[in-house]
């Protein structure tokens, strides 16, 4: 039974934001008070989180379908839409987070990161906050945009003190059965071991961990047998132990040459950047299988040159179990040098990080050529979470959108790319949003000094003078004053009604509002 997942995809859904409000207060003789629609909750976002109580990616691969909550619309009276919970997932640590395409997005390899691996969606904004001066009753809201959603790749890399390289049926995995609680498989058939083995070596004061990896051949580093499997383990160790077999059956070898071949692959492997080369970390040799008679004598014939080759030589018997004390310890001496080196360099701070798009400029024009002419896309975060909010059906909405795409300069690179009216603008990657680019979308100039978004219930669309407005309101003045006086005739007559002061009351109140605009 395979217990051990060292890598799991990952699809996730974050939750989308809820959609901002559009609602315009009204209040007792005052039935358009203003606007007040809230805005969308943010949606949860999936966040990965490195935890040492975590130990395999096995709890991913039976659940690898995660998804977080959408946040919750804006509503009426400057109520803002609950946000989606996030959710964490934990994850060991040493685990590699990689997208689809295997590109790597983090490497979690202390604990305590906070990756958020899924972002949720914003919550679209409510007419309330889309108010400003100029636009003083937005009759539109933005839509929340949806949360992220993909694949991600998870991908456990040991991080061992100690990994035992050697050729398969070397005796790795009798080894670490040997020095450590580790139970692994072990046969007498080449690649018993699929994936490693963590064993907990108690050396003195000392504990450490030594992991037990697939065997390597020669073409390793190019993925032959389980190459690049093994060698990714291998990665995060501190220093290596060289498994020889001494007992070997098979013709052209020996532990020398054995060992020449694991050099060689050991010296092709690429390590990412940052980290010290395999061949540049301390190494030691176990000449295992000294138990049997021909295998001592051949582990006294090496042990020599290898001693020549700068090696620290152990003969070494997984099955009797000779030689495993001073193997142990001249191990434990090793891990605590490193450890010291470690200890005085400062501990690197680590901040929870976003994956985001990384645009250098706000967006891009491509012209692509089609066989229907030119089609125009424009690619960029921003444009593209715009279309994202706009709600299609509202025209208003469709303003505000064109008008912040004209103040990104959408439009003015639209136009140096030879747009014309009626060419095909897409705004997105595959089919987005289709656009027929119109001269209403290009001459913005116009558009910017007739504000869109005014609500013509509250605020004339079509803006007077002050000149007029002054004129307009001595009218009304002087008409409100003739009614008044009339009121006041048909009172002292005894004819007057209340519906009729009760509108004159109002109309005031209105001629106030306008006069403080
Ligand atoms: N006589 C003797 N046999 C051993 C010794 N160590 C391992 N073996 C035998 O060698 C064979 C292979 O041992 P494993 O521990 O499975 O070897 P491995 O290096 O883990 O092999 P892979 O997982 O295939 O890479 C088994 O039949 C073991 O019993 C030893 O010290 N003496
Ligand atoms: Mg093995």
């Amino acid at each position: 039974m395979a217990t051990f997942v060292d890598q799991v995809t990952l699809h996730l859904r974050a939750g989308g934001g809820g959609d901002g409000c559009v609602s315009v207060k009204r209040e007792k003789f005052k039935p358009l008070a203003g606007p007040d629609g809230g805005n969308g909750g943010n949606g949860g976002s999936i966040i990965l989180v490195s935890d040492l109580g975590t130990t395999t990616l096995l709890g991913h691969h039976r659940a690898p379908h995660r998804k977080s909550d959408h946040g919750g619309p804006g509503m009426g009276d400057h109520r803002a839409g609950f946000a989606g919970p996030d959710i964490e997932l934990a994850v060991p640590v040493g685990t590699v987070v990689k997208d689809a395409d295997g590109n790597e997005l983090i490497d979690m390899d202390v604990a305590g990161v906070r990756f958020v691996a899924a972002p949720g969606g914003m919550g679209g904004l409510g007419n309330a906050a889309l108010a400003t001066t100029k636009r003083k009753a937005p009759g539109f809201a933005l839509l929340g945009t949806p949360g992220w959603e993909g694949d991600i790749l998870l991908e456990l890399k040991v991080v061992a003190d100690i990994a035992l390289v050697g050729y398969p049926s070397a005796g790795k995995s009798s080894l670490i059965a040997a020095i450590s609680a580790a139970k692994p498989k072990i046969a007498d058939y080449p690649f018993t071991t699929l994936h490693p083995n963590l064993g907990v070596v108690q050396a003195g004061e000392t504990r450490f961990t030594v992991a037990d990896v697939p065997g390597l051949i020669e073409g390793a580093s190019e993925g032959k047998g389980l190459g690049l499997e093994f060698l990714r383990h291998v990665e995060r160790c501190t220093a290596l132990l060289h498994v020889l077999d001494c007992a070997t059956l098979e013709p052209g070898r020996d532990p020398l040459s054995d060992l020449d071949i694991i050099l060689g692959e050991l010296a092709a492997y690429p390590v990412p950047e940052g980290q010290t080369p395999l061949l540049e970390r301390p190494q030691l040799i176990a000449l295992n299988k000294i138990d049997v008679p021909d295998g001592r004598e051949l582990a006294s014939f090496v042990r020599a040159e290898l001693e020549g080759r700068g090696y620290r030589v152990f003969d070494v018997s997984a099955v009797s179990r000779e030689g495993l004390r001073e193997l142990n310890f001249a191990l434990a001496e090793l891990v605590e040098a490193d450890r010291a080196i470690r200890a005085l360099e400062p501990v690197a701070e680590r901040i929870v990080m976003r994956p985001r798009a990384v645009n250098e400029v706000d967006f891009t024009v491509r012209v692509e050529g089609g066989s229907g002419g030119d089609i125009y896309r424009v690619l960029g975060e921003k444009p593209e979470r715009w279309v994202a909010q706009t709600n299609f059906t509202n025209d208003e909405a469709i303003g505000f959108l064109a008008d912040r795409l004209a103040k990104l300069g959408v439009e003015e690179q639209l136009f140096k790319s030879g747009a014309v009216s009626g060419s095909t603008v897409i705004i997105g990657a595959g089919n987005g949003v289709i656009f027929d680019w119109e001269p209403t979308l290009t001459s913005t100039a116009e558009l910017v000094t007739a504000p869109r978004g005014t609500d013509s219930r509250l605020d004339d669309s079509t803006r007077m003078t002050s000149n007029k407005r002054r004129e307009t309101y001595l009218q009304r003045m002087d008409a409100k004053a003739a009614a008044r006086a009339e009121l006041q005739s048909e009172r002292t007559a005894g004819v007057w009604n209340v519906d009729d002061e009760i509108a004159l009351a109002r109309e005031s109140e209105d001629d106030d509002a306008a006069s403080r605009d």
